[in-house]
């Protein structure tokens, strides 16, 4: 739940702001259009250069209100604004209704009870546009209503006489009963907003949650690779992509050579880290779009190699030899002969129009089987 006056947060603020802003052309044409009807009706019994001042101070004020508007919704997305154009909405909203208060007040001068009624209704009329206007608002709908009513209200009571308290009492009701009506919509509205973008936040974090879940459950935890599983499902993507495009996509079995005299040789721990070297070595040799080095299991890796024939794979898996030979990782109890550094056999093969998974994984099984059998640290292509 929303407290009770906790404060909006920048998303609640601002969809308060659009929803009052949001009548700003309709308000550009109802005041000056209020304005002239006001003057119509009063028109044998006013000044007419006070009435056309006050004509062109709504109008010069309707102006400014909508070009307020546009400035919002250009920077509106400026977070740090969006104070500073709530303030600046009050202003408008205090302004507007003291223009209105100040009509009452020339108007009640008239003495006349049918302009006393005018003016009552006047302030109900105009105050019950502005509570349904603003209702996400509380502040501006005050801000309006306080300069409208007050100085009418003040002014029926000063003129005397029974129609005028009459008026001044039904004024006075309408705005409590208004005040109490509007107040608990405006909290609703508020409540939704806020609770809205609760949601929001919720969703975000939970999206961002399963992303990460999602991410945790395709990786290895040692090497950090795409595991078996996240391997097996980019495989059967990329071979029944390779058949719809008619392209090939490669595929390369790799196995740590020796690596049982490793872990021997050096311990379990030092034989995951070198696991971690390798795993790193063939990530950073398959960062192409679409290119996935994977743990196959325990000291096996495999990359899938999308839109490459086994020819080019071969050469891949080179360059992958070249730079172990350059990080010349340590093994003394190697069992591959002439070296004492950590190598690695590959099986590479391209996919045939008849593999499925099983069979297409087997080839490169078998690949890998025939380099270990030639004396490992070597690829060989079938
Ligand atoms: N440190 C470490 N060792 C592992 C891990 N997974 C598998 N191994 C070890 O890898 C070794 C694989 O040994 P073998 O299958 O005999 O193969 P090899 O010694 O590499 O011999 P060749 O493949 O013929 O060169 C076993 O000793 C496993 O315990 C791991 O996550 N961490």
């Amino acid at each position: 739940m929303v407290a009770k006056g906790s404060a909006d947060s920048s998303s609640a603020l601002r969809k308060r702001l659009d929803s009052i802003f949001s009548h700003s052309y309709t308000l550009a044409v109802a005041d000056p259009f209020a304005a002239i009807l006001i003057l119509y009706i009063f028109r044998s019994s006013l000044d007419l250069i006070a009435g056309g001042i006050w004509l062109a101070l709504i109008v010069a004020l309707s102006i400014a209100r909508v070009r307020l508007f546009k400035v919002y919704k250009r920077v509106a997305k400026r977070t740090s604004t969006l104070m500073k154009f709530h303030t600046w909405f009050i202003a408008f909203c205090i302004l507007q209704g003291a223009l209105y208060g100040m009509g009452w007040v020339y108007l009640l001068q008239l003495n006349d009870p049918i302009v006393s009624a005018i003016v009552a209704l006047g302030i109900i009329a105009i105050s019950a546009f502005c509570a349904v206007g603003y209702a996400a608002d509380w502040r501006a709908i005050i801000a309006f209503v306080t300069p409208v009513i007050l100085p009418g209200l003040i002014g029926l009571v000063w003129l005397g006489a029974n129609i005028n308290y009459a008026l001044a009492l039904m004024v006075l009701l309408y705005s409590i009963v208004m005040i109490k009506t509007t107040r608990p919509v405006n909290r609703s509205i508020h409540e939704a907003y806020n609770l809205n973008e609760q949601l929001q936040q919720q969703i975000a974090i939970r999206e961002e949650a399963e992303a990460k879940l999602l991410a945790l459950s395709r990786q290895d935890g040692l090497t950090q690779l795409a595991n078996r599983r996240y391997f097996d499902e980019c495989l059967d993507i990329e071979m029944r992509r390779a058949k719809r495009d008619a392209s090939s996509v490669s595929l390369v079995i790799i196995d740590v050579d020796s690596f049982k005299t490793y872990n021997d040789h050096y311990g379990h721990l030092q034989g995951d880290e070198c696991l971690v070297k390798v795993a790193h070595v063939l990530a950073n040799h398959t960062r192409r779009a679409g290119e996935l080095a994977a743990r196959f299991g325990g000291e096996e890796f495999a990359l899938i190699l999308p839109n490459m024939s086994a020819a080019e794979a071969h050469r891949r898996i080179e360059s992958i030899n070249n730079t172990l030979r350059e990080l010349a990782i340590e093994h003394r109890a190697s069992l591959v002969a002439d070296t004492s550094i950590v190598t690695i056999s590959s099986g590479v093969t391209d996919m045939l129009a008849a593999d499925d998974s099983l069979s297409f994984i087997r080839r490169a099984d078998k690949a890998l089987y025939a380099a270990k059998s030639a004396g490992r640290n070597r690829a060989i292509r079938v």
